[in-house]
C-alpha cells in the first residue's frame, strides 16, 4: 500500500467514523420527534382534531427550507425529507383515531 493509499483510508475512516456518529444523532432525534407526534396524536383523538393540519405543515416547510439554505443542505431534499416524516405522522394519528 502506497502512502497515499495510506492516507487516503485514513481519512475515510474518519469520515465514517463522523458519519456514523450524525447516523446516531439523526435516529435518536427522530426518535424523540416520534415520542412528541404520538402524543399529539394522542390529544387530536382525544378532542376530535384533524390528523393533518395543512397550515402547520406549509409553515413548517417554509422554515425548513430557510434553515436548510443557512445549513447549505438542498431545500428540496429538506422538503422532500420532511414530507416524509410528516405522512408517516399522519398514519400513526390516523391509527389513534379508529
Ligand atoms: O403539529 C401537528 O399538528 C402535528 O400533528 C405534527 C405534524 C408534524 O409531524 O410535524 C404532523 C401532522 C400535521 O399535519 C402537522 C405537523
Amino acid at each position: 500500500m502506497t502512502d497515499t493509499v495510506k492516507r487516503a483510508a485514513e481519512l475515510l475512516k474518519g469520515h465514517r467514523a463522523s458519519i456514523d456518529r450524525l447516523d446516531a444523532i439523526l435516529v435518536y432525534t427522530l426518535g424523540e420527534r416520534f415520542k412528541h407526534t404520538q402524543a399529539v396524536g394522542k390529544l387530536k383523538a382525544e378532542h376530535d382534531l384533524p390528523p393533518s393540519d395543512p397550515a402547520r405543515e406549509a409553515a413548517q416547510i417554509a422554515r425548513l427550507e430557510d434553515l436548510a439554505k443557512e445549513a447549505d443542505l438542498d431545500p428540496e431534499f429538506a422538503k422532500k425529507f420532511l414530507n416524509f416524516i410528516i405522512a408517516e405522522v399522519i398514519q400513526h394519528h390516523k391509527q389513534h383515531q379508529t
